[in-house]
């Protein structure tokens, strides 16, 4: 695994459609367990595409291990994404080529990253998954296979977004403890206090800036505060942006 000094954001902003989504953010993340935590229409998912090289800053700059993101080829080995939507990332019919794609990518030999998927899928007590066709897998499994295909990469930095979001709770659990084991700095993305309980250091994100950066036991109690403020008033009066 490549080391890694993180991401940095200098004083970054983004514009889309003439609206200001994300202003100002000037940010290192480089802590192992970081979860950035926001209401709908915050500017979580801006954010997380940001982070990811996936759209440029309209204003300042985005680095990832002194890197720019938009550079594909070497942030390949630096940065994997979770996406909360696995058909948005599977690409192939079988289990085994999904996972063979990103190590093709990563410049292995077919022979070679067959090899690799096979030790993985055994290792993960799933060799039985090699032939399966990706559609028939249950949402709960096609997430987790996005996951191997991520970790397969080996990359420093994983950015999950809303990794449990429609998974039951055992799913939930599995895939929890799978993370918790990992290596790799993750990044996690989400809506939900209770996914980031256990990180390092959380971030609070409101109407594209940051509110609040510190550890779990601070930022989280005052932003289920404010959500369950926010709940007593019924008018979203937020989507009339
Ligand atoms: N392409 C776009 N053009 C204009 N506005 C956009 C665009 N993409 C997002 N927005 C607006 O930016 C704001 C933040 O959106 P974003 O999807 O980043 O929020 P979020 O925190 O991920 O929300 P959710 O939790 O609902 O997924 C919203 O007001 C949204 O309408």
């Amino acid at each position: 695994m490549t080391s890694s000094q993180g991401i940095t954001l200098q004083n970054a902003s983004v514009t889309l459609g003439g609206k200001v989504i994300l202003s100002g953010l000037s940010l290192t993340l480089s802590e192992h367990r970081i979860g950035i935590i926001g209401r709908n229409g915050s500017g979580k998912t801006t954010l997380l595409r940001l982070l990811a090289g996936l759209i440029p800053p309209t204003t300042g700059s985005v680095t990832i291990d002194g890197l720019n993101p938009t550079d594909r080829k070497a942030i390949l080995p630096r940065l994997g994404i979770l996406f909360q939507n696995p058909d948005h990332q599977i690409l192939f019919p079988t289990v085994a080529e999904e996972l063979g794609f990103g190590l093709r990518q990563q410049g292995q030999t077919e022979a070679q990253a067959q090899r690799a998927v096979t030790t993985l899928l055994a290792a993960e007590n799933r060799s039985h998954w090699a032939k399966a066709l990706t559609h028939t897998l249950s949402q709960g499994q096609r997430h987790y296979l996005c996951l191997l295909s991520i970790l397969l990469m080996q990359p420093a930095t994983i950015l999950l977004d809303e990794p449990f979001a429609g998974l039951d709770l055992p799913t939930q659990t599995r895939l929890a403890r799978r993370l918790s084991a990992v290596p790799q700095r993750l990044i996690t993305i989400t809506h939900d206090p209770a996914t980031v309980s256990a990180c390092d250091r959380v971030l609070w994100l409101d109407q594209g800036g940051i509110r609040a950066d510190g550890p779990p036991d601070t930022v989280l109690p005052a932003f289920t505060a404010e959500m369950a403020r926010i709940g007593e008033h019924d008018a979203d009066t937020d989507l009339a942006d």
